[in-house]
């Protein structure tokens, strides 16, 4: 279990990390999203011990990675898939890391089968891999020392759609062993198909935590009507804000059965209402960290 409390990183008058508290449970994937510059990397570097806290704690099973005697063992990191010697193979890469950990010697070709990079691509010099197969490469030296617990920063960046199931199926068999992981993704649907739990963080501030479907209720009820002016007249008459989608859809925060009552004391017919789903997760995360992305939120 990772145990974040009250951290804050400051760098001079800048607050990049700004009193953030979470966990990232055992045999879950915990999900840390937020927009360019949130403060996700920077929250990873301490966890890892490569940047001091100003202030506040971030715990791995209770001690700090620092402590860790053999670190490789017990937590998988994979900060920056590109940060890998370019002038070496990705075998050799896996053979320094198994070294370290004092690993069996097959370790190597048995990580190389599970992350699926070729003899050949192996043998190759990392300077000449594509990004996914970096992230590949980095997600096997981060699972080598078989460790309980995995900090991946990005790893879906660069992968395929394909590569993105892979990634889901291998973190999903993972926790289910009993592993805890933590993935952070400025995409909310590239995590979104992966993560149990969702962190959200905007400005270096958590915005939202919880599990994915407490958030998925949390994002609402989708409703259409061929007169959303008066739908929108009735809900807002009724306390209930809505956000309208460019396809003419509605986003509220009502429930279904109270939106089914004002449309019938208002008369508006409805032609759908369901539960709102990643797209309205989406924009919920959107407006979560409006203050914090760059172009704004399109109305
Ligand atoms: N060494 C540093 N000195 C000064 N500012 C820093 C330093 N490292 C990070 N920052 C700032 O802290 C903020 C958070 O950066 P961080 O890399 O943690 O964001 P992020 O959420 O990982 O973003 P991205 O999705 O773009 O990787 C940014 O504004 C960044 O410029």
């Amino acid at each position: 279990m990772i145990t974040i409390d009250s951290l804050t990183r400051k760098y001079g008058d800048f607050t990049a990390v700004d009193n953030v508290t979470f966990e990232a449970r055992t045999g879950r994937v915990t999900g840390f999203l937020g927009p360019n510059g949130a403060g996700k990397s920077t929250t990873m570097r301490v966890m890892v011990g490569l940047t001091p806290p100003t202030s506040g704690s971030a715990l791995i099973d209770g001690r700090r990675f620092a402590d860790l005697p053999n670190p490789g063992r017990e937590v998988g990191v994979l900060l920056d898939a590109s940060a890998q010697h370019a002038g070496r193979t990705g075998r050799e890469i896996l053979t320094i890391a198994q070294r370290t950990m004092g690993l069996p010697k097959g370790s190597v070709d048995a990580m190389l089968e599970r992350v699926s990079l070729t003899d050949n691509e192996a043998n190759r010099r990392v300077r000449n891999y594509s990004l996914g197969m970096r992230q590949r490469l980095g997600i096997a030296t981060a699972l080598i020392g078989d460790p309980h617990v995995l900090i991946l920063d990005e790893p879906a960046n660069g992968l395929d759609p394909a590569g993105i199931r892979w990634m889901r199926d291998l973190l999903r068999g993972y926790a289910n062993r009993g592993g805890t992981v933590l993935l952070s993704s400025h995409l909310l649907h590239e995590i979104e198909v992966i993560a149990d739990d969702l962190v959200v963080i905007g400005n270096g501030r958590i915005v939202a935590q919880g599990t994915k479907s407490e958030l998925l209720e949390a994002a609402g009820t989708v409703v259409r009507s061929d007169d959303l002016p008066g739908l929108v007249r009735a809900l807002d008459a009724a306390g209930h804000s809505g956000t309208p989608y460019a396809d003419g859809a509605l986003r509220t925060d009502a429930d279904a059965s109270t939106i089914g009552k004002v449309a019938l004391a208002a008369g508006v017919a409805l032609t759908e209402l369901r539960a709102a789903d990643g797209a309205g997760l989406e924009e919920m995360f959107l407006e979560l960290t409006a203050d914090t992305q760059r172009e704004g939120v399109a109305a």
